[in-house]
């Protein structure tokens, strides 16, 4: 990420479908063809894509939403922070270099308000609207990067997003592993590094670390699957998840205001250190549960 707002990444790669997700800092409906929200089922279904800095997020939010679209989905594209704009704006606060100090309590809340912003003027409705939403990072970004990276604890930063989102979780969370120096290799020659990407590669592995613990805790909500295999591939696990699950039973959105969404007493501090593999050790390895990989790790 570069430090110029709103959304600074280089352009998609040619193979790609040549947005950005939130491009023009909204959110971004996929398939302008494709079929109506559908009547018959109650709501679409919410994907999150989480990993860290390069593990391939924004490749695999473009090949799901071309998969959806191909077999007849409204699908909408959209990133964090970001997605709205109030959110773009929040987003250059805390992404840009520059002589704005942002300690972690306020760069913590910074990102929870953008996601506010976000689930209630454009997830929330596209949801309920039929459409399928694909967004590139959500609420585990915050339990990472702020609750561990940051240091501020998994508990109070789990609570503020409960109330900023109301409780609204993704039907899966995938989440693209790949060691933090290999983001950072295939980051390289392209956009200057922003505020979080610039922070040393030990700040990378305890968010790396966070993630696949987050997953090991709530297996049959992750899919894990190894960021280094080959973009197809990876792509055709994931759509295939995410198909499989859009056919299926959908539970009820919570509502904004359920209990879920208020600030109550947080939940138990799980930001354990996970071990992670030596160098090379993972090269080639496919895990699609969290448990699995950590079982990797060990
Ligand atoms: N599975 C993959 N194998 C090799 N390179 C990849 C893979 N997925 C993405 N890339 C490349 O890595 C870089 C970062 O990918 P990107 O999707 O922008 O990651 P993120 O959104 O997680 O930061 C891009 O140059 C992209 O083409
Ligand atoms: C959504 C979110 C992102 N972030 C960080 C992670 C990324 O470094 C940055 C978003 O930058 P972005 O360029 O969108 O991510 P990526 O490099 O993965 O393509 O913001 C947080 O620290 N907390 C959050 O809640």
């Amino acid at each position: 990420m570069s430090s110029t707002a709103p959304d600074p990444r280089p352009a998609p790669s040619p193979d790609e479908d040549g947005r950005a997700p939130g491009d023009t800092a909204h959110a971004d409906t996929v398939g302008p063809g494709s079929r109506e929200p559908s009547t018959d089922r109650r709501r679409g279904v919410f994907i999150a894509f989480e990993g860290g800095d390069g593990a391939g997020k924004s490749t695999q939010v473009r090949r799901l939403a071309e998969r959806l679209t191909a077999a007849g989905h409204a699908v909408l594209t959209t990133r964090e922070p970001g997605g709205t704009p109030v959110g773009e704006r929040l987003r250059s606060l805390v992404l840009e270099h520059g002589d704005v100090v942002v300690d972690a309590r306020t760069e913590s809340l910074i990102f929870a308000a953008a996601r506010a912003a976000h689930v209630e003027q454009v997830i929330r409705p596209a949801l309920a609207a039929g459409r399928d939403v694909v967004t590139d990072r959500y609420v585990d970004s915050s339990i990472a990067y702020q609750g561990a990276g940051r240091g501020l604890g998994s508990a109070d930063v789990e609570a503020i997003n409960a109330w900023a989102t109301g409780g609204l979780q993704p039907d899966l969370t995938i989440l693209l592993d790949v060691d933090p120096r290999a983001g950072r290799d295939r980051r390289a020659g392209r956009a200057p590094e922003d505020r979080m990407e610039s922070e040393p590669d030990d700040f990378h592995t305890v968010i790396r670390q966070t993630f696949l613990h987050r997953a090991a805790t709530s297996p049959d909500r992750y899919l894990v699957l190894d960021g280094t295999l080959p973009v197809g591939e990876i792509a055709a696990r994931v759509g295939d998840a995410v198909l499989r699950l859009a056919d299926g039973s959908l539970p009820d959105v919570p509502d904004a205001a359920s209990a879920a969404g208020r600030l109550t007493a947080p939940p138990p501090d799980d930001t354990a250190v996970i071990p992670l593999p030596e160098p090379g050790a993972e090269s080639g390895a496919t895990t699609t549960r969290a448990a699995g990989r950590l079982a990797d790790h060990r």
